[in-house]
């Protein structure tokens, strides 16, 4: 009895030491949050999907302000939902925010180690890959040179819309469409349907299975004995992921070779991501890359382009549908610039349609795709608004509250693409709009600071490009009695609950001209 005693009292002093200590010494205090029992509390925060926690974390930020710590497994989470100090800690204090935790152990399989570029450590790797992509791939050139293939994935969607019966399943035909374009600048422009369509089926059962095999992660390293049969499946899944990606990696290898005894190079050659890879040189290791970390790699970006650009065309297709003024009115631009008869919108036509680009940017900003940015860590442990953030914990950012916050934008709700025009009536190039956030963080569908997506112009152009063409070659509308409902779900992405199934009718000339905005 007196040993228990001894003990609670013990453990009372502990607390009230830590808590004076804490009133001291506020900036080795962490964010404040609910109090956890310890393990189980842990356990029960972590089994939590985002959209889960979304739901919960607005009472947190009113009750703790707009900065918390949740208990999840063995690290503490933070999560931070106001524009400033987003603000303070990706964009002023970059190179500190820019880490991200450790992999899930199941993740690890699939990233080669977190050996890519968006679950990689803050580091010469990491800044190697990213350089390389943006540069290599991404840069203005290298994306006119894709131009071809962009033109060539078009044909294909429309084609398939022209030929589907019933109601339109617009991300189905959409998120095909665009895996097709990844693919063609991921492993060169040669390759033919049916490629495509085996590398979309391995891709497709990577991405499904993240859900499916995260339970794992709970167990650690014991899972594997006790799961094995679980882990086997995951093991099996890289490997057949790597058949079908590898020969493709070799054939470019193959290419690269005999284009280098050429004098010259053929005007058909257009460089390919699995190309700049295969040169890489790993600046610690100092070795070239492995097959496998290619594969990676490839896989991050036929993913982190193809998901993102096609549940955000669903999400605007889906406004275009249910307020056909607005529809009109994009139809209206188009027709102002195009010529006459015009087959299709061509890529330099965009730059003289304000109001798309409006259209594109209040997509973004009321169904970003994703509701939080990637996971961050710091590199080191600071202080944001007073509080310590470890070097251990993981960050968040709260990208929806941001876009919703009635602070930043009048009725934040309601879809209204006249917010991003001047107001001397649309005269504002979405240039001018500070997407990245690196003044003010306004909104962030791209994420902002040293992390931001790198691939943000060519998912902006990608989502003009064919959202114009769309509109351009038939009118939208719902099927009788869908007033579309507008309602998300968490998948890979943020997804519509029901999915948009709308009717299209080819613009003739004859309607071409009937059409007006009111
Ligand atoms: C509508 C289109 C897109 C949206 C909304 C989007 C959004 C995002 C977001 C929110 C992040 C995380 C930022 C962070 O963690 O702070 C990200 C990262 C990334 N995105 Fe995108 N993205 C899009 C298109 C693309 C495209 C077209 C590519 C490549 C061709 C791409 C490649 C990447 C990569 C590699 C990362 C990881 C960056 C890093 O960790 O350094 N994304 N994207």
């Amino acid at each position: 009895m007196e040993k228990w005693f001894f003990i609670i009292v013990s453990l009372c002093v502990a607390a009230l030491l830590k808590a004076l200590y804490d009133l001291v010494f506020p900036r080795n205090r962490l964010p404040p949050g609910p109090i956890t029992v310890p393990f189980i509390g842990n356990f029960l925060w972590l089994r939590k999907s985002f959209s889960e926690l979304e739901s919960v974390l607005p009472d947190l930020h009113a009750k703790y302000g707009p900065i918390i710590t949740l208990r999840m497994g063995s690290r503490p989470t933070i999560f931070i939902s106001t524009k400033s100090l987003v603000h303070q800690a990706l964009v002023q204090n970059g190179a500190v925010f820019a880490d991200r935790p450790p992999a899930p152990l199941t993740h690890r399989v699939i990233s080669c180690n977190q050996q890519n570029i968006s679950a990689g450590v803050y580091g010469p790797n990491w800044r190697l890959f990213r350089r390389n992509l943006t540069y290599e791939i991404l840069s203005p050139l290298r994306v006119k040179s894709y131009s071809r293939a962009r033109k060539w994935v078009l044909d294909i969607l429309l084609s398939r819309l022209q030929n589907h019966s019933g109601p339109i399943p617009v991300f189905d035909h959409f998120g095909y469409a665009m895996f097709c374009l990844l693919v063609l600048m991921c492993f060169g422009d040669k390759l033919g349907e049916k490629q495509i369509q085996e590398i979309e089926v391995v891709e497709r059962k990577v991405l499904f299975s993240y859900a499916r095999f995260n339970s794992l992660n709970f167990w650690g390293r014991l899972g594997k004995i006790l799961f094995k049969k679980r882990w086997e499946e995951l093991l099996q899944l890289r490997k057949d992921q790597e058949a079908v990606l590898i020969p493709l990696i070799k054939a470019r290898q193959q290419l690269k070779q005999e284009m280098q005894g050429k004098q010259g190079q053929s005007e058909d050659y257009v460089l390919s991501y699995a190309d700049t890879l295969l040169d890489l040189q790993l600046p610690e290791e100092n070795r070239k890359l492995t097959y496998g970390e290619i594969v990676s790699l490839c896989s991050e970006f036929l993913n982190a382009a193809t998901h993102s650009t096609s549940t955000t065309v669903q999400w605007i297709m889906a406004n275009l549908v249910k307020y056909p003024h607005i529809q009109a009115k994009v139809y209206e631009e188009i027709s102002g610039v195009v010529k006459d008869g015009a087959e299709m919108v061509r890529e330099e036509d965009l730059q003289k349609m304000p109001y798309l680009k409006a259209v594109i940017l209040e997509g973004l900003r009321r169904h970003p795709p994703g509701h939080f940015v990637l996971p961050h860590s710091v590199t080191q442990d600071t202080v944001l608004d007073g509080y310590l953030i470890p070097k251990n914990a993981t960050v968040n950012f709260r990208v929806m509250e941001i876009s919703l916050d009635p602070k930043i934008w009048e009725d934040p709700k309601e879809f209204r693409p006249e917010r991003f025009l001047s107001s001397n009536g649309g005269g504002e190039r979405e240039e001018a709009f500070d997407i990245t956030g690196t003044r003010e963080i306004k909104m962030m569908p791209f994420g902002a600071g040293r992390r931001v997506c790198p691939g943000y112009n060519l998912g902006l152009l990608h989502l003009e490009y064919y959202v114009a063409n769309l509109v351009w070659k038939f009118e939208w509308k719902a099927v009788e009695g869908d007033d579309i409902d507008l309602s998300e779900k968490e998948e890979f992405a943020i997804m519509m609950k029901s999915p948009l199934q709308a009717l299209i009718s080819p613009r003739s000339m004859g309607t071409r001209s009937k059409v007006t905005a009111t």
